[in-house]
């Protein structure tokens, strides 16, 4: 079944909220607070290691009732059985879209095009454990007889943004093996990267879905070169694997079929981590963790698929987020992991969420007649408190935010983890309350300052407070949990692209530069010239007399 075409800002809900939203946007949730001892109990979610405390928010019961509504009107729980059974809901690819099934057990059936994926899916999970384990092990060797020492993960998007970030995550659990990513088509990344390399010990990773991505071929091209200037042609096949749906593409690169690990189309690149994308991941914290990674992220699923929508942490993370974008014209939202293994769980987000959502055309082939997709940024905290906090506290835009913390740290340190976690609490709270002229000035009375002094400072001092966060504190930074954290934003982006009622799954908007880059490519050799506009022609030719 298709999803359904309806445009949100028809619905009843839309228009509660809309009526709703004038009696609301001036109330300071402090004073919601204040009326309500049990706010923050009412507006929490518990579920497994997950504490999800959504009470900072500027909601009413009221809100929560017709954000409930809008879900119903906009028949989100239908669009949920066909994103889970395999239905074409990628119209415009025409495919289905079943990460979820990369992650379900054995015993699931999924079909597509009438034939139970999960076999398949499981003889390739088979796979990536052997050979896991064989490298992992030192089984498999290199050209000259020696254990591979490094991996070298050669993508870009979501054949390198995923692997890389799970990876950094899950540094606690890594093994002896060094893992290096290769994305960027500038050369200087891979020739960085090559410096620390010894060809006898390194195993490269080609991972690309369609095997016809710019960057990725130049970099395993560039990569082979500089492989086989140390070693004979064999010793390609025991040093370079490939992750793709393109076997004869694969195939003309030079990699054996046989290390070839397949995916398929019903796997979109920004959600493919838990298939044999994430080989490098298995290979850095070994096959168990990437496991235990995808069970965390099947636990998800099953809470997303069964938990009534007041009480599923997707879906209310998906209504809030709309209710700010939509109502408050907020346009972007910031994620702050308040742990240094998730420094790159923004950016991972970023392809994520603005791929998927950053979309202005509806389900029906029109133009939306309102916002879509948000902008997501974001830094650990407490570096980014000393960077742009001062923004968020005290700027002129909202920014909603996602604090993510673990209760636990994984290296043990009580006195390390006692201030990190009581500067994750201290923002959410100053966010929330901010600092009033009263405060202001009691502070203020014990300082020597004169009167003039005082009333100049004053303004600068103050803070509004009443700026929406959400606290998703966890028990512990494990494979499982980070699984849960990554499916339950996937679950979120999906509800909120069911609400935009627009495609998530496609991506049209990043072809147009991708044509344009290769015309411009075969205008450096004076192979062909095109018309271009001023400003382009000037710098093109600026770029040509100086290029080397
Ligand atoms: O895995 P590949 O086929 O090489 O694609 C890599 C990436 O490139 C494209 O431009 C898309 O925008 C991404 O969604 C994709 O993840």
């Amino acid at each position: 079944m298709a999803l359904p075409t309806i445009n949100p800002t028809t619905t009843e809900a839309w228009k509660n909220l809309q009526n709703h939203f004038e009696d609301i946007k001036n109330t300071h949730m402090k004073d919601l607070f204040a009326n309500d001892p049990d706010r923050a109990d009412k507006n929490t979610i518990i579920w497994e290691d997950f504490y999800v405390d959504f009470s900072k928010n500027r909601i009413t019961e009221e809100t929560m009732k017709y954000l409930l509504q809008l879900a119903d009107e906009v028949k989100l729980k239908d669009a949920m059985q066909g994103y889970f059974s395999g239905d074409v809901i990628n119209e415009t690819e025409g495919r289905e879209v079943l990460h979820t099934a990369l992650r379900a057990p054995k015993s699931a059936k999924v079909l597509v095009d009438g034939e139970d994926v999960m076999p398949e899916i499981y003889r390739v999970k088979a796979e990536i454990e052997t050979f896991t384990n064989k490298v992992v092990n030192g089984e498999l060797k290199g050209f000259t007889g020696k254990a591979f020492t490094d991996i070298v993960n050669i993508g870009i998007g979501g054949s390198d943004l995923g692997p890389a970030m799970v990876v950094e995550s899950l540094q606690y659990y890594k093994n002896h093996l060094t893992t290096h990513f290769v994305s960027n088509v500038d050369g200087d990344h891979v020739n960085e990267v090559i410096k620390t390399l010894d060809p006898e010990t390194t195993l490269f990773v080609v991972v690309s879905k369609t095997f016809t991505t710019q960057e990725t071929l130049s970099n395993a091209n560039t990569l082979r070169t500089w492989f086989l200037e140390h070693a004979n042609q064999e010793a390609v096949a025991s040093h370079f694997v490939a992750v793709s749906t393109n076997i004869e593409k694969v195939k003309e690169f030079g990699i054996d079929e046989a290390n070839i690990f397949p995916m398929w189309n019903w796997v979109g690149g920004r959600f493919s981590l838990w298939s044999a994308v994430g080989l490098t991941i298995s290979l850095a914290v070994g096959y168990k963790n990437f496991e235990s990674l995808l069970e965390g992220a099947h636990d998800m699923d099953e809470h997303f698929k069964t938990t009534d929508f007041d009480k599923n942490i997707p879906v209310v993370l998906a209504l809030l987020s709309v209710w700010y974008n939509n109502f408050f014209n907020a346009e972007s939202e910031a994620v702050i992991g308040y742990s240094q293994y998730l420094t790159q769980f923004a950016t991972y987000l970023q392809q994520g969420i603005m791929e998927s959502n950053g979309k202005s055309i509806d389900r029906n082939g029109d133009r939306v007649n309102y916002q879509t997709g948000t902008l997501i940024w974001g830094e650990p905290g407490t570096n980014s408190q000393h960077a742009f906090f001062q923004l968020i506290h005290q700027g002129t835009k909202l920014i909603p935010a996602d604090f993510i913390g673990y209760v636990e740290s994984l290296h043990g340190n009580s006195d390390h983890q006692d201030k990190l976690m009581s500067n994750f609490l201290a923002q959410t709270e100053a966010l929330l309350n901010g600092k009033t002229e009263e405060e202001v000035l009691s502070e203020m009375a014990t300082q020597n300052l004169s009167e003039a002094e005082k009333s100049k400072l004053l303004p600068f001092k103050v803070f509004e407070g009443n700026k929406p966060t959400n606290t998703l504190f966890i028990k512990k930074l494990t494979p499982a949990s980070l699984g849960k954290l990554i499916a339950m934003y996937e679950h979120k982006i999906f509800v909120q692209g069911v609400i935009w009622n627009i495609f998530s799954y496609d991506q049209w908007g990043v072809e147009l530069g991708k044509q344009l880059a290769s015309k411009i490519l075969k205008e450096f050799d004076g192979s062909e010239n095109y018309e271009h506009d001023n400003s382009t022609l000037n710098l093109l030719n600026f770029y040509k007399k100086g290029r080397q």
